[in-house]
């Protein structure tokens, strides 16, 4: 019998120092007017966690196996990209995608007003349904003193017979 596989996967990233502003790009979307994310790529954890469930599904490590930060051609790379390429990976590997749900932890940007806008991108780009849920921490620890985000992130996955 050919069972399904499940994956996990976790991205966090700090919010980028006052003095050094980026645009803050997460589940795929531009947020304006909002603090942006530090990091080697354009830091879309809510994107990148989706990624690393899709690798864990599939047995094929995580983002930084395939998109390692010592690849100059990933420095500003989007999480819609990495995460385009993730599914590619997957398929490519002999499995179809089954679903992907992410959470994410963070006290801003508010995501549920865009949620349904982030959940299309995503899922046509996954080629499979992508949910994506928000929580604050009611301000404790680092996502709830907004100094960065969280976002965790499980696939189904299922090899092609
Ligand atoms: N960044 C976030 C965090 C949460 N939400 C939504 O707010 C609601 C309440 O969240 P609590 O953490 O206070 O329980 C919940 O429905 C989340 O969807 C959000 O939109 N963005
Ligand atoms: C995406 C990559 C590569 O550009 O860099 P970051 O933007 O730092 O993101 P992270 O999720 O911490 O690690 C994965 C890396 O492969």
């Amino acid at each position: 019998m050919t069972m399904p596989r499940t994956g996990i996967g976790i991205d966090v990233h700090a919010f980028a120092p006052e003095g050094e502003p980026r645009p803050l790009w997460l589940g795929g979307l531009l947020w304006e007017g909002e603090r942006g994310l530090a990091g080697h790529s354009d830091a879309d954890a809510v994107a990148h966690a989706a990624a690393n469930a899709l690798f864990s599904a599939a047995g094929l490590g995580d983002l930084g196996t395939h998109f390692g930060t010592d690849r100059p051609e990933y420095a500003g790379a989007s999480g819609t990209t990495l995460l385009a390429e993730a599914a590619t990976i997957v398929r490519e590997a002999g499995f179809e995608i089954g679903n992907v749900a992410v959470q994410l932890i963070a006290q801003r940007p508010k995501f549920g007003p865009r949620r349904a806008e982030s959940e299309a991108l995503l899922s046509g780009i996954v080629g499979a349904p992508v949910s994506i849920s928000a929580a604050t921490t009611d301000h404790l620890g680092f996502t709830g003193r907004r100094e960065g985000v969280a976002a965790l992130a499980t696939a189904l996955v299922a090899p092609v017979r």
